[in-house]
């Protein structure tokens, strides 16, 4: 049996702020995030079927990926609920439909943990998320890898 890991790259713009930081990111401000999806698996031995020699074919990676995450937070602001934004939703929301309320503060940490949750809800049994890493800037990123997680 031989395992490969395959991964695909997305790219979304979102805004945020950190509530309650003792920084300039305490203030709304935006990200061009870039998002690796690394997944593991055994590619598929079955000369008659269309993927075969896939682990997932990149193209379903592309649809899943943009359906349960990019969609949703693509051009978004991300607030917590939990901070005195939340005050501000119906007026928020009479001029846009893209905001997020969150349960957590909007860190990059934060973020991955949450893709990787709703990631992992999605994916065909045969596959499994391997990693997760999110780019906030290009010298700045969190990762989220299986393995870490407790059992
Ligand atoms: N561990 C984390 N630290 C910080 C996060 C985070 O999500 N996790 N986020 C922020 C801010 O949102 C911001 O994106 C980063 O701020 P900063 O490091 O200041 O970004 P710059 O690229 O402008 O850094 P410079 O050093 O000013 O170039 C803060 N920290």
């Amino acid at each position: 049996m031989n395992r490969v890991r395959v991964t695909r790259v997305f790219h979304f713009e979102a805004a945020h702020a950190l509530y309650g930081y003792d920084g300039k990111c305490r203030h709304i401000h935006g990200h061009g995030y870039e998002l690796h999806v690394t997944l593991l698996g055994e590619p598929l031995q079955d000369p008659s079927h269309p993927k075969q020699g896939m682990v997932m074919d990149f193209g379903d990676i592309k649809q899943c990926i943009q359906q349960h995450i990019i969609e949703q937070f693509d051009h978004a602001l991300l607030l917590c609920r939990h901070t005195p934004f939340f005050e501000l939703a119906d007026t928020l929301q009479q001029h846009t439909d893209r905001i997020v309320w969150l349960d957590y503060t909007p860190t990059c940490e934060n973020l991955v943990i949450d893709f990787a949750r709703r990631i992992r809800s999605v994916l065909p049994t045969q596959v499994q998320l391997h990693h997760l890493t999110l780019y906030e800037t290009p010298s700045s990123y969190a990762s989220w890898y299986a393995e870490d997680q407790p059992a």
